[in-house]
């Protein structure tokens, strides 16, 4: 669930009252999502018009520091016709508030479900939606480091520490060395960057058929290698979910989908498999993390770190490489 924080209901207009979107009709929580605190409002206008918007509540693990760039980019993105929402500024201009020390966003609503078991023509979608936020975030003048690179990767498993790791999969310790060992040789540094969504799971997509219709959950977005952007977004979509099965229709159609909009260089193209290698590695460690630093009676339920070990190795064959070439 993730309604971290109680609203009561005249809290909750005086909220809304300080945007120019009408009166407060209704505010039901969303389950969905685990960082922040979510709302589905409606309201109605001066006509009767009515509107749906969501609203977001960041809790600790958003850096209020950080939503100017996280909230200009939307904007920036939305004005160049890229499937994300916009924010609703609030009648002074700004866009987000502060509530009794937390900041909180009113964000369009957008139509369209998450799927959980996208086809190729999805896939192809999501692969052109991803290009062309790439494309369209090249005059974007805001810039964020990348909270989450090889250097955190280290990090958050060096504290999961080798037993920890082991306890999690006997072999996962192993994997874990010799992956890390690879990835800090060889990462590279000289590919095209840019702003990246870096977190293009399904659950981040709302689609209407084959239609995307919303790109949401931008709170990891950041600068950095461009390709790396497409690497997440091929592990997350193109494994069954426990990442035992490599799904080639997808991965064929995503790939063909980003490059209908922004073919990728020769260059490109030759690292993707050390960058699916990273994206992997990047999921593995924060989900590695997670499983060992999240109590039993929390309410969030750990995911498997095991499924992207699974999809690391799949990347680290050297028979497999040839799922990206051109
Ligand atoms: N603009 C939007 N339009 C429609 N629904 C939205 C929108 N933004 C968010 N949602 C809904 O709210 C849910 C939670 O949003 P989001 O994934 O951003 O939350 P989060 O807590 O930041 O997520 P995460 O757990 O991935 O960190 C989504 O799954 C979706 O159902
Ligand atoms: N999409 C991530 C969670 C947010 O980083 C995962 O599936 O591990």
């Amino acid at each position: 669930m993730a309604v971290y924080t109680r609203l009561g209901a005249e809290e909750m207009a005086a909220i809304i009252e300080a945007f120019d979107v009408g009166t407060l009709v209704s505010a039901k929580g969303i389950a969905e999502g685990v960082s922040n605190s979510n709302w589905m409002i409606e309201t109605q206008g001066p006509g009767g018009h009515a509107g749906r918007f969501i609203l977001t509540m960041y809790e600790t693990r958003t850096d209020v520091g950080d939503l100017p760039f996280f909230l200009g980019l939307l904007d920036h993105l939305a004005a160049r016709q890229c499937p994300v929402p916009r924010t609703i500024h609030d009648r002074k201009g700004a866009s987000y508030r502060l509530h009794k020390g937390k900041a909180l966003a009113l964000i369009e609503f957008l139509p369209g479900v998450s799927v959980s078991e996208p086809t190729a023509s999805q896939a192809r979608a999501v692969g052109s939606a991803l290009a062309q936020v790439h494309v369209a975030a090249a005059d974007f003048p805001g810039s964020r480091e990348n909270s989450l690179g090889p250097d955190a990767w280290k990090q958050l498993l060096g504290d999961c520490g080798r037993e920890g790791l082991e306890s999690i999969h006997p072999e996962l310790g192993r994997i874990v060395e010799h992956e890390l060992a690879v990835l800090t040789a060889r990462w590279p540094s000289s590919l095209p960057r840019g702003v990246i969504h870096a977190d293009l799971f399904p659950d981040n997509v709302l689609m209407l058929g084959d239609k995307v219709t919303g790109l949401i959950d931008f709170y990891f977005a950041c600068t950095d290698v461009i390709a790396y952007d497409f690497a997440v977004t091929h592990a997350a979509w193109c494994f069954n979910t426990d990442g035992s099965r490599f799904l080639p229709e997808l991965s064929s159609a995503l790939l063909e989908g980003y490059e209908s909009v922004r073919p990728l260089s020769a260059q490109e193209h030759e690292a993707m498999p050390l960058l699916a290698r990273g994206a992997a590695m990047r999921f593995l460690a924060t989900r590695a993390y997670d499983w060992m630093n999240t109590p039993d009676d929390a309410l969030v339920t750990p995911k498997d770190p095991m499924a992207f070990a699974r999809r690391l190795e799949f990347y680290a064959d050297p028979g497999n490489a040839e799922v990206f070439a051109p």
